[in-house]
């Protein structure tokens, strides 16, 4: 069973006609947008904030009218994929690179709903490597920072060239299995001269649908977690 499919296209179900529909980036969101694309060849009508340049590509493609964040007062749902999610809808994001832009819309969408398959649940983040967006001045500098933390930095590469973001940026990952609390590593990171974004996303995601076997399941977010950030 392929559980990116099973889960990406019952996520497409919540969306409503006349919606505004942040579309996210990775191989599980990937079937949604393919959803969504046939729906709006029957007549649906949506329009669809991508998070990546791919996104975009792959939704003109389906059909789907498309507008920039800058052009968008809210955004009504936000789907996208994620790397790992804990009991309280925390996550990882950011494995295919698209965290910053991924993070401006979800932080615009009133709700967010995140596509996973089974493996990607987790009790506790910080297996999956963290992604942290430097800009190209002076990452090494930062590296050194992550370092001496013992995060055991990786500058991500593409094609033996350091890969970039669509907003030209790099990407550093580390290793946060250690950090323990990671909303204190998020403060730190937010803090750090050269960071434009990381991956840790707390509080963003409403609801998850989880592919597992044969069947599709949904957890909502627990309501005493915190803020998004
Ligand atoms: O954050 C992301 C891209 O920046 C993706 O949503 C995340 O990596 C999950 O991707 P996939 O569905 O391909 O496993």
């Amino acid at each position: 069973m392929n559980e990116k499919k099973t889960a990406g296209e019952k996520a497409a179900e919540f969306v409503e006609d006349g919606m505004t529909i942040g579309l996210g980036t990775g191989s599980t969101v990937y079937y949604t947008i393919r959803k969504i694309g046939e729906r709006v060849q029957n007549g649906l009508k949506i329009t669809g904030v991508p998070t990546s340049q791919a996104t975009a590509v792959l939704a003109r493609g389906c059909g789907i009218p498309l507008a920039d964040l800058n052009d968008t007062d809210t955004i009504d749902l936000t789907i996208d994929g994620a790397d790992e999610v804990d009991p309280a809808l925390n996550g990882i994001k950011g494995g295919g690179g698209a965290l910053l832009f991924e993070k401006l819309v979800a932080n615009a969408s009133k709700k967010n709903i995140w596509v996973v398959d089974h493996s990607k649940q987790v009790e506790k983040l910080g297996a999956y490597p963290l992604p942290v967006e430097v800009i190209p001045f002076g990452w090494k500098q930062i590296m050194k920072i992550f370092e001496e933390k013992g995060f055991r930095p990786v500058l991500r590469m593409k094609n033996g060239q350091p890969f970039q973001t669509d907003g030209g940026h790099y990407i550093v990952d580390i290793r946060a299995g250690h950090a323990g609390d990671m909303v204190a590593l998020g403060k730190w990171l937010d803090g750090l001269t050269g960071v434009v974004e990381h991956g840790l996303f707390l509080g963003t995601c409403d609801l998850v649908v989880v592919g597992d076997g044969e069947s599709v399941s949904m957890r909502e977010k627990p309501r005493e977690t915190g803020n998004r950030s």
